[in-house]
């Protein structure tokens, strides 16, 4: 039997108060337990998406459902119970412990659990985000590859069966990104994501959707989707691979250009 999709998007459409486009005519859908990728250029749409299926912004026109009800059926309640976000803009809540700031995920879950399985639950995520040597910290104590873990770590304490992250690695180095992705990939949760670093998604999503100029370019399995003509077409570099160790490594072909130049190669 064909699983039923947990989410879906269709015919979304997203308009400024200024009338401007942006995000028009995207549709997909992808089954629990997916790793979506969401990659593109700058202002191509990739954060509007996100907060319309996240319901941080309203939809007006189209439809985002999950587990084949309504984001605009279901109360703010049943929201908290089911997605989490990390979205860029995360208060900053200096003053907490770091182990408090990350017990506000288990708010909307409190009546769940007793307080003891929370406290041993707390305890478990701050160990498998790597944070339990840091748990009294000031959370305005913290680096920034701390405090984008604490976030992270906020939102799994949601206990929630849906994920949005948005670009979850950034101030992460190249061990922790590795680390905080595999993590995420074995939650056997539904995570949506912002990528900007086209060379992980082959390694830790199932799907991708490429967007560029407010419309998806590509959406699918990753093999069928990151491929170097998409990679092209969407950012104007090229996608290579080399083989290491028996895997493929992909890697972009970055070169020094400027901003003006990018804009005459486009015209
Ligand atoms: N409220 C708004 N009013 C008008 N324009 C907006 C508004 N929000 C976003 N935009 C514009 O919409 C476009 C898409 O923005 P969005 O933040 O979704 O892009 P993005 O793909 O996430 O970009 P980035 O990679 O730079 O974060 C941008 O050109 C942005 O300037």
């Amino acid at each position: 039997m064909t699983p039923t999709p947990f989410l879906k998007a269709r015919d979304l459409e997203f308009y400024a108060q200024n009338g401007d486009a942006l995000l028009q005519g995207v549709s997909f859908e992808v089954n629990e337990g997916a790793i979506l990728a969401i990659a593109g250029p700058n202002g191509a749409g990739k954060t509007t998406l996100l907060n319309l299926l996240c319901g941080a912004e309203a939809l007006a026109l189209g439809d985002v459902s999950i587990n084949e009800r309504s984001l605009k059926d279901l109360s703010a309640k049943e929201r908290a119970r089911m997605i989490a976000v990390v979205s860029q803009q995360e208060l900053p809540d200096g003053r907490l412990a770091l182990r408090d700031y990350i017990a506000l995920g288990q708010i909307p879950i409190r009546a769940d659990r007793s307080s003891e399985d929370h406290a041993r639950e707390l305890s478990r995520i701050l160990d498998l985000t790597g944070l339990s040597a840091m748990a009294d910290k000031r959370k305005a104590q913290l680096s920034g590859g701390e405090r984008q873990r604490a976030h992270i770590a906020r939102a799994l304490a949601q206990n929630p069966s849906l994920l949005f992250l948005d670009e979850p690695t950034n101030h992460l180095d190249p061990d922790a990104k590795g680390r905080m992705l595999s993590l995420v990939a074995e939650l056997g949760i539904t995570v949506v994501m912002i990528v900007h670093d086209l060379v992980m998604i082959p390694e830790f999503a199932t799907h991708v959707a490429l967007m560029k100029s407010t419309r998806l370019t590509g959406f699918g399995p990753v093999a069928d989707v990151l491929t170097p003509e998409r990679v092209r077409e969407t950012f104007g570099v090229d996608y290579l691979s080399f083989p290491h160790e028996g895997r493929v490594i992909p890697a972009l072909d970055i070169r020094r250009t400027t901003f003006s130049t990018q804009m005459k190669g486009h015209s």
